[in-house]
């Protein structure tokens, strides 16, 4: 498929939506969209989730509009497969954070494939460009972004001792469990620890205002993805892979759960994509071929970004200077601000602090 086919496929949610508003279960009764009975759409390629609020579709009536809905929209040219089910409750009680504009969630399927690379400097480029950003590390098994920023200590209260104070590098302010563990001690997250924890470092820090929160969320699929998804409104998730079919696989899987609780895939970075040979310059592909490529129009999404292996952006994760920062005119530094300029046109950043893009 085509990248032409992927920005058709962008459209495919909105056409299921117009499909679903000429649908009204009283005859003078409002459309299932305009009413709210319809919560979200989320396509992933040509898989449809069409998640009812089970709050204004009583129970014994879910099935039977299920039934109804389901061959609508498998009618639908691009459809291939439809599951019209209710939203998970925990999801519509999901607070809107004040003072933060977008939260945005960097994910990937597997572990080592760059995400909290990419979330770094993802994070650097929007704020060089002069927006205020946010970075949740939230990848409590690993936490990286203190290293990847050169940074250490532990986060201090505020003066009225209620809230904790993010730590700031590069013009990035940042919350990481780093900062609140003891140097160099683990900690293992169980239920209610991710339950209970979590939350509190969305809601406990003092943000100030920020125009994007970028959330560092561990790989893979697990309780803190679903704590996350149900703490916050995320405006959607950037999905970071390795080209071989394996992570892929894994990716796959990842943007599947986020559909099920209505957060949408803005788009996949590809990393690692190809090595690049020093004396020829010869380009070879070292783990697999296209597969993010593949996997973004297979799933309809764009393709944001792709970074082959640069020796010098694994020399700047150790040195804790975002490429970014510390060589804004490499090449993989002119690739995070490309990242960046298409995710604030994603998800629709005020555009008065684009002023150093034009
Ligand atoms: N394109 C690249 N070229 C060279 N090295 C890279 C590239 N991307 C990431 N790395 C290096 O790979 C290692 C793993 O990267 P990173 O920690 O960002 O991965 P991750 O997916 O967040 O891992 P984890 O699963 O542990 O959270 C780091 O040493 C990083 O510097």
């Amino acid at each position: 498929m085509s990248m032409n086919a992927a920005l058709q496929a962008e459209t495919l949610e909105e056409q299921v939506l117009e499909t679903l508003r000429t649908v009204v279960t009283a005859p003078d009764g409002p459309d299932i969209v305009g009413s709210g009975a319809v919560y979200a759409v989320v396509a992933t390629g040509g898989a449809v989730r069409v998640l009812i609020d089970p709050d204004r579709i009583p129970a014994g009536e879910q099935e039977p509009l299920a039934e109804f809905l389901t061959p609508l929209v498998e009618a639908l040219p691009g459809v291939e497969r439809v599951v019209v089910k209710p939203r998970p409750r925990s999801v519509a009680q999901r607070p809107e954070l004040p003072d933060i504009a977008r939260v945005v969630a960097v994910h990937s399927g597997k572990g080592g494939v760059g995400k909290s690379t990419v979330a770094v400097n993802l994070a650097c480029a929007l704020a060089a460009a002069g927006y205020r950003v946010g970075l949740l590390d939230a990848d409590v098994y690993g936490p990286s972004a203190p290293t990847l920023l050169g940074l250490s200590g532990r986060a201090e209260t505020t003066a009225d001792g209620l809230r904790i104070r993010p730590l700031v590098a590069h013009g990035v302010r940042v919350m990481s469990l780093g900062f609140l563990l003891p140097e160099g001690q683990a900690l293992i997250w169980r239920g209610s620890l991710v339950d209970q924890g979590l939350p509190q470092l969305f809601t406990d820090v003092d943000w100030g205002g920020l125009d994007v929160l970028l959330v560092d969320l561990p790989p893979g699929t697990s309780d803190v993805h679903l704590a996350a998804a149900r703490q916050v409104v995320l405006a959607g998730v950037v999905t970071v892979t390795a080209p071989g079919q394996l992570s892929v696989d894994d990716v796959r899987r990842g943007m599947e759960m986020f559909a099920d609780l209505a957060v949408p895939c803005l788009g996949v970075v590809e990393n690692l994509a190809a090595l690049t040979c020093r004396r020829c310059g010869a380009v070879g592909k070292v783990f697999g071929s296209d597969g993010g490529a593949g996997l973004a129009a297979e799933v309809g999404v764009p393709l944001l970004a792709r970074l082959p292996f640069l020796p010098a952006l694994a020399a700047s994760g150790d040195a804790g200077v975002p490429v970014v920062v510390g060589e804004p005119d490499s090449l993989p530094a002119r690739i995070f601000t490309g990242l960046a300029r298409s995710l604030a046109g994603r998800i629709g950043l005020r555009q008065e602090a684009r002023q150093s893009w034009t």
